[in-house]
């Protein structure tokens, strides 16, 4: 069948199969509706003729051109390209790549409100998922499961390759029950990577020359490219195998809409993993390395701080509970960036008493003061070039917080009895566990100052909301441990795992590690008993009789009670909004739907 590509300025180019006779036009009753200003209300048709293809124009104001030449009537062949206001339409014969282009005009009923605000949501999801800059393939797969979620179809594919490797590398997500074994049409791969248009087949069985989708039954199909800048680099995907016109046109520009945010996505990954590759450099494995966890919340936190160690002279605020590991942070970020040739400093603005942080952070002059018998530089200048870490930011008193503000200002250091201010260049990274908006609405803490040392934030989690880190922490500390202490241990016995699972871990990490340390030293075995650890930890500790340790099933259903009180707290909190709740646990909104409506019936409010 001929059709038509119809490519509009800024838009995806997408094609409609040519009837006998196309009208075209702005106005609705048109078969292909042009929304250009340029494009008359009535405008021209195509007409087919024994001959072949006629396109006129019906007297519209700005005229119809074939191939540059302006025609009133015109025989057109193969490839003719013709322009009507600001689109083009290329008039191509019949082949392979007709056949996937179904009625892609023919409009819709538009979607309905829930079913609008359900796409909206989604593309905020995306575009969220894309800004948290977590792991690509989890932020894939959950793009895709929402798709077949929301788009109604059976299976959603990611697909990454071009037209001459073919797809090398997929993603893919099933509704459930369904097979997520896509074999792609060789036509949706020919117009994607190919010729980089977006596709839609709306009833498969009418075109015998779609084989592969014969052979795999399936029967509707859109697909869009993806393309990263002026590159193509893969395509956006789904399909179903049970129903005929499960997609329409509105679907398809939705699609689009996700390919373009899917592109950006892929995107900053590709940035993201060149950025990671210079931090390794930089540090050679160092400290980033030693943060371990695998949870999404340090997966994040991992993007984070490469992120923001590219940015090298925005000062960085670390937030976290005692123990979590911000001081660990603050040195990634310094290891990590282009300061790491240069001194890393450390002030603990709660352990220097008030009288004496002013000369700890500026220095003093010899006989600056009674007992200043030589000359001491002060934090700042030791960290010339590299990074400050004031740890205990919330602690600083007001004066000293004036002090620091300035400083921050000028970029300038004044040692006490010095007579002049000296230039410094220093990244500054606090860290505290208070809530300073909180400190800053009392009046403890200086709102400019925040900003000034606020510039990027992150949050360090508690280590109960990233229990998936306990065991692989765990084990880590343990092999430094046992290795230091010259002991042969290989792990951990099952009670013991899950004494350690049902902590709740107030002193976080720092808790966990001298847990660990002291169990080292407890164990007589090569496995690390329950018994072997604390007894604030020993309530998991079997009783006579009891079995010792619990399968990870059993382990892992005994979460669900807890999962449900925060769902429900943080649902309760939120009152009932579910985006809101799904913030306040740090999870996507998908992610907190699922859990209302697997734990509390889906007693959220949808709309956002
Ligand atoms: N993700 C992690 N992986 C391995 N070790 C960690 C991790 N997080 C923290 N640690 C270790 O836990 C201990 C406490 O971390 P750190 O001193 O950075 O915490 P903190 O939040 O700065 O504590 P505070 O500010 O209360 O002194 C350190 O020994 C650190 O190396």
């Amino acid at each position: 069948m001929p059709h038509l590509v119809v490519r509009k300025p800024g838009q995806m180019a997408y094609s409609v199969p040519l009837p006998d006779v196309l009208r075209i036009g702005r106005h609705e009753q048109n078969e292909l509706v042009l929304d250009d200003h340029q494009v008359s209300r009535q405008h021209a048709t195509l007409t087919r003729t024994e001959k072949g293809f006629e396109v006129r124009d019906l007297g519209s104001r700005h005229g119809t051109r074939v191939n540059g030449e302006s025609v009133t009537a015109h025989a057109l062949a193969d490839g003719d390209r013709i322009q009507i206001g600001n689109v083009l339409l290329e008039l191509y014969e019949e082949d392979e790549r007709t056949i996937v282009h179904h009625q892609v005009t023919a409009a819709g009923p538009p979607p309905r409100k829930a079913e609008a605000d359900r796409r909206l949501s989604l593309l905020f999801d995306v575009s969220r998922a894309i800004g948290a800059m977590g792991d690509t393939e989890v932020m894939l797969g959950e793009m895709l499961e929402a798709i077949v979620d929301v788009l109604g179809g059976e299976r959603a594919l990611v697909g990454l390759g071009d037209a001459t490797r073919g797809i090398v590398r997929r993603f893919c997500r099933a509704r459930r029950g369904s097979s997520p074994d896509v074999v792609l049409s060789r036509a949706v791969l020919e117009a994607t990577l190919g010729r980089r248009e977006a596709v839609i087949v709306r009833d498969a069985l009418r075109d015998a020359g779609l084989k592969t989708m014969h052979r795999e039954r399936i029967v509707s199909a859109m697909a869009v490219p993806l393309g990263l800048s002026a590159r193509p680099v893969g395509l956006l995907y789904v399909d179903d195998r049970q129903e005929a016109e499960r997609f329409g046109p509105d679907d398809l520009a939705y699609l689009t809409a996700l390919g373009h945010l899917v592109s950006a996505a892929l995107e900053s990954a590709e940035r993201y993993q060149r950025a990671e590759a210079i931090a390794e450099a930089l540090t050679g494995g160092g400290v980033a390395e030693e943060i371990i966890g695998r949870s999404a919340a340090m997966t994040r936190l991992r993007a984070q701080l490469t992120k923001y160690a590219a940015a090298g002279h925005a000062n960085a605020l670390v937030r976290g509970e005692s123990g979590s590991g911000k001081e660990l942070v603050a040195r990634a970020l310094h290891e990590a960036s282009a300061r790491a040739a240069r001194p890393f400093v450390t002030l603990n603005c709660a352990a220097i008493p008030e009288t004496m942080l002013e000369s700890e952070l500026f220095g003093y002059e010899k006989g600056a003061f009674t007992g200043a018998v030589a000359k001491k530089r002060g934090k700042f200048a030791l960290a010339d070039g590299g990074t400050l870490f004031l740890d205990e930011i919330g602690d600083l008193a007001l004066p000293a917080q004036a002090k620091l503000l300035r400083a921050l200002q000028e970029g300038e250091i004044q040692p006490l009895g010095a007579e002049r201010t000296q230039k410094v260049d220093v990244r500054v990274v606090s860290a505290t566990h208070k809530d300073l908006t909180k400190e800053i609405a009392e009046k403890r803490f200086r709102e400019d100052l925040y900003y000034r040392l606020a510039v990027v934030e992150i949050e360090v989690p508690p280590l109960r909301e990233r229990e998936s880190d306990v065991l692989l922490i765990a084990t880590a500390l343990m092999r430094k441990s046992a290795s230091a202490m010259g002991k042969r241990i290989e792990g951990f016995t099952e009670a013991a795992q899950s004494a350690l699972l049902r902590h709740d871990w107030p002193g976080n990490v720092r808790e966990l590690r001298n847990e660990v340390e002291r169990a080292v030293i407890n164990a007589d075995g090569p496995l690390v008993d329950a018994h072997d650890l604390s007894p604030r930890l020993g309530a998991a500790r079997p009783k006579p009789g009891q079995p010792r340790g619990k399968s990870l099933a059993e382990q892992f259903a005994e979460l669900e009670p807890t999962e449900k009180l925060l769902v429900e707290e943080a649902m309760s909190r939120a009152k009932g909004n579910v985006s809101e709740a799904a913030r306040l646990l740090g999870i996507t909104r998908i992610m907190m739907k699922r859990r209302v409506d697997r734990l509390m019936g889906g007693a959220g409010k949808d709309e956002d």
